[in-house]
């Protein structure tokens, strides 16, 4: 091959220095440039240089999308790319955060919080195995994954994103990163990124950092830390992220003692990437250079200039790329963004798409469609909801579960009863979640009748009705699915966190006539008030479990005994919040780590 950087033999960093040597200063900032796909057109990306492009939740070729539809558009845009005038290929990036959760017919895994509950690293890993495969199945190359926050109060919008609220459950679960991208040799360099193959996808470690411990849970809000808490509590997940060899990290929304992260020097660069020896690429968040100044997206050459010089190397700018390139031009013309940070970041970029095999494989491999949704992912997925399952109660005065399958009639309630959508929670299909049969997968309702004996009645009312609780003695047990509507980001930051729906009134009101499981669907603690407490038989955390409802029957009927413990410390009042296990005042209704199992009360 004439020239090294396109000969596959030759070292990565020898690929890197020879091209960025022949690039110019458009070609280098127009890899620094990340777009969303409805404005990618071919021009755009061949003309700007573009390096990466992404969708946002929720925009896809077209609803339900096809694997093909994918692979076709994203395809496209990587023609666009090799038609520029070095060739250089996107990554192309997706949220696949519990499952490739926007593709339609995509195994969804259960919530981070659910995951944090199995506390079982190696599941974790398989989980990210998998998810890489259908990540890669439609065409992408990039997942917008793990989330590593360490979520502190769960009025947290984004609590359900966060495997806990201590560092150690949060770093043991960064073995989702191994399986994204593959399990590096002993012999890996700290800190250098790493791919194995076409089956694995570049991870990304977000959002850098502290995104969990803002002020009464407020998202994109203030952590207000010392700088050995922010490092023990959360920088610590990072450094296990990086030992595995994540190929990027996202910075945070969120400020550190009043500094937004996507300004912050010393974080960013002097910590991330000189300390800890981080040598993949940092991504900005969604316009997140824009959130540098009020109102968002004013004065934002000033916020290029200092979110660049900060040490952000890719701007997912998302849409106004043309006045984001023009801006970084300008600024290096000028000297207020030195080259040498350019050349940096633009190195950082080059080096994770040659270590991901890009440049080898620009391509979908389209064999690889029926890996999207397959048995085996629903299997394992299965597993997962099994493990995250958190019993908090089990009978009155003897066991109450294992349920007894063969009973004569059952009742079933509530809104998440028979709500896919709903078990899926939010970053699912769309950014904030749906409602109803929005993909394929199993509900409980579906799991329950798949499971109880053929001589079982399943009687199902979403809300119950006056006849039925009058005739109560008809039914064996009753089993309530409440909990919360799908929600993502600031829109889930709630102060109360009363289970919608008036959950606990439907609770009460069929627990009072007929023997009650309870099971919650939510993506974090929310208040049990003492009279849910007192008149159910039995209590289960299931989270948000995704689309394999039928783990939770292996589990309420006995085919497997309960394991999750609880991730997060489960208050009594909003009052207490935050609830901090370290501290003297510690008294929870459930404590960090508790969970029954079916032989114990
Ligand atoms: O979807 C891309 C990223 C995602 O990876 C980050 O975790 C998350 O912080 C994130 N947020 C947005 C969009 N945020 C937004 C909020 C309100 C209105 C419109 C967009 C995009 N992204």
């Amino acid at each position: 091959k004439s020239c090294v950087y396109k000969n596959p033999d030759a070292p990565v960093e020898a690929r890197v220095q020879d091209l960025l040597s022949r690039m110019t200063l458009p070609e280098k900032i127009g890899q620094m440039t990340q777009i969303e796909r409805t404005v990618a057109s071919p021009a755009a990306i061949t003309d700007f240089f573009i390096g990466s492009v992404l969708n946002a939740a929720g925009s896809w070729p077209l609803e339900d999308a096809r694997p093909s539809d994918w692979a076709d558009m994203i395809d496209g845009f990587q023609r666009s790319a090799l038609a520029s005038r070095l060739g250089i290929p996107i990554i192309y990036g997706i949220d696949a955060v519990h499952g490739n959760n926007d593709v339609y017919g995509a195994t969804v895994f259960p919530h981070n919080i659910g995951l944090g509950a199995t506390r079982d690293a190696d599941l974790v890993r398989r989980i990210g195995a998998a998810t890489a495969l259908e990540v890669r199945a439609i065409g992408a190359h990039l997942a917008f994954a793990p989330c590593v926050a360490t979520v502190k109060d769960p009025r947290w919008g984004r609590c359900y994103e966060s495997y806990g609220e201590v560092p150690t459950i949060v770093s043991e679960m960064t073995s989702l990163v191994s399986g994204l991208q593959g399990q590096p040799p002993k012999e890996h360099l700290n800190g250098y990124p790493f791919v194995a193959g076409r089956k694995n996808v570049v991870a990304c470690a977000k959002h850098f950092v502290g995104d969990g411990g803002t002020y009464k849970g407020k998202n994109e809000g203030n952590t207000i830390l010392s700088y050995e808490d922010l490092r023990r509590i959360h920088i610590a997940p990072y450094k296990k992220c990086i030992e595995q060899g994540v190929s990027t990290v996202m910075a945070s929304y969120s400020s550190w003692n009043g500094d937004k992260l996507h300004s912050h020097y010393l974080l960013l660069t002097e910590v991330l990437k000189q300390e800890l020896g981080f040598k993949g690429y940092l991504a900005s968040d969604w316009e997140g250079l824009d959130r540098l100044s009020d109102p968002p997206g004013s004065n934002y050459r000033n916020c290029v200039k200092i979110g660049i010089n900060a040490g952000i190397d890719m701007v997912m700018v998302p849409f106004k790329y043309e006045r984001f390139i023009q801006d970084l031009i300008d600024l290096v013309e000028s000297g207020e963004v030195p080259m040498a940070r350019v050349d940096d970041a633009v190195e950082r970029i080059l080096r994770v798409k040659f270590v991901a095999g890009l440049f080898e494989h620009p391509f979908t491999n389209r064999f690889l469609f029926p890996a999207v949704g397959c048995k085996e992912h629903r299997e394992l997925a299965r597993e997962a909801v099994r493990k995250s399952l958190v019993l908090l109660k089990n009978g009155k005065c003897g066991p109450f579960l294992p349920l007894d399958c063969n009973a004569k009639r059952i009742l079933v309630v509530g809104t998440h009863a028979d709500d896919l959508g709903y078990q899926c929670g939010g970053w699912t299909k769309t950014m904030f979640g749906q409602s109803g049969r929005i993909t394929i997968g199993t509900t409980l309702l579906d799991a329950i009748k798949a499971t109880v004996g053929d001589k079982t009645e399943v009687v199902f009312e979403k809300t119950p009705s006056e006849k039925t609780l009058a005739s109560s003695e008809r039914f064996s047990y009753a089993i309530v699915a409440v909990g919360e509507p799908p929600y993502a980001e600031t829109k889930g930051d709630n102060s109360e966190l009363i289970i919608p729906f008036n959950g606990s009134e439907i609770v009460t009101a069929v627990a009072e006539k007929i023997p009650t499981l309870m099971i919650l669907f939510s993506g974090r603690p929310m208040v049990l008030e003492p009279k849910v407490l007192e008149k159910t038989e039995a209590l289960v955390a299931a989270w948000l479990p995704g689309t394999e409802g039928q783990g939770i029957a292996d589990v309420i009927f006995g085919d497997y005994d309960f394991q999750g413990k609880l991730p997060m410390s489960w208050f009594k009042s909003v009052d207490q919040l935050p609830l901090d296990i370290e501290a003297n005042g510690y008294f929870p209704l459930f404590p960090l780590g508790f969970g029954l199992s079916c032989d114990a009360m």
